[in-house]
């Protein structure tokens, strides 16, 4: 017998790939249990089941780094005398991305590539080793939100949250809207999701030099490439990635902010014209700039 949990919750993190570099997602999650039933003629209690997954995804994917490990641009060095680890990736144009941040911010894939298969496999292997006797498997499907409006994938940290939003590169795949004189701008939320494609957003304070940097790896052109950090709750969060790559810009990158400052360029493409934006953060939550 089957049960079955659909929208058990939703996962931002972010991933490295070869191709995109580093990339915001928002993944959701449905789960099948296979199993006997149980004392109370369950198989397993849906509280129960979707309190204890939710915790075990929450502590696995959701907010972290996603390193594919058998990708042989991926080097990964555990530092000893602390939880301190440094990844280094190098994208197929050869285009270096690297952290330095603790432990808990990455999660580490044993697979060429970060795919929904590749991370449902992680997941399926980490959780099997928490269901209860009657239960003799568990399926996870994983799947974007079906959005039929244009989007893009961001990564950011919020350093000044008290949770795992702290983490440096976390991210999200998100729709934007933008809506002109009362009317949906398509034009407008095309030119957002092209501009933000696979964008990281920095905050100018988070900005540092590259002499300053604590990873022990290096860049060629140094003047190619932003180095940002900061200290957290958690610890030391350190990135250096593509400016390519990049929007800095001078607030933090909470939804709200983010919402400003699109509602602060687009208005310098739109003119006097009456503007709205309402900017996702993931799936289903954002805020809205309008005036
Ligand atoms: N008002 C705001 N609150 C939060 C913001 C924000 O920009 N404005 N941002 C974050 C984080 O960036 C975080 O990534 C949001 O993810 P979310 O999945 O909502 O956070 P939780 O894990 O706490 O929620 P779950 O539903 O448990 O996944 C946080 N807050």
């Amino acid at each position: 017998m089957q049960l079955f949990v659909n929208d058990l919750t939703v996962m931002d993190f972010s991933y490295l790939c070869p191709r995109r570099g580093m990339v915001g997602e928002s993944w959701i999650v449905d789960v099948i249990l296979d199993g006997n039933l149980n004392d109370e003629s369950m198989i397993q209690d849906f509280g129960k089941v979707k309190k204890n997954l939710k915790k075990l995804i929450d502590e696995y994917v959701d907010h972290k780094l996603l390193v594919p490990l058998d990708y042989t641009g991926s080097t990964v060095t555990h530092r000893s005398q602390d939880e301190q680890v440094e990844v280094r990736f190098e994208s197929d144009d050869n285009k270096i991305i690297q952290l330095f941040c603790p432990a808990e911010a990455y999660a580490f894939v044993y697979a060429a590539e970060v795919t929904m298969a590749s991370v449902g496999n992680y997941l399926r292997e980490v959780i099997a080793t928490h269901l209860p006797d009657n239960v003799a498997n568990i399926d996870l499907k994983l799947r974007p939100e079906q959005i039929l409006t244009p989007f893009y994938h961001y990564t950011h940290g919020l350093k000044k949250h008290d949770g795992n939003c702290q983490r440096i590169a976390h991210g999200h795949r998100s729709k934007i809207g933008i809506i002109i004189d009362g009317q949906d701008c398509l034009e407008s939320q095309q030119y957002w999701a092209q501009r933000w494609q696979d964008i990281y957003i920095i905050s100018t304070e988070d900005l540092i030099e590259y002499s300053q940097l604590q990873a022990s790896g290096t860049v060629e052109n140094p003047d190619e490439y932003y180095c940002c950090a900061y200290e957290s709750s958690q610890g030391y969060f350190e990135l250096v990635i593509p400016r390519s790559a990049c929007e800095v810009i001078e607030t933090d990158s909470t939804v709200e902010c983010l919402a400003q400052y699109v509602y602060n360029e687009q208005k310098k493409r739109s003119g006097n014209s009456s503007l709205q934006v309402m900017a996702y953060e993931g799936v289903g939550k954002g805020a809205i700039v309008g005036d």
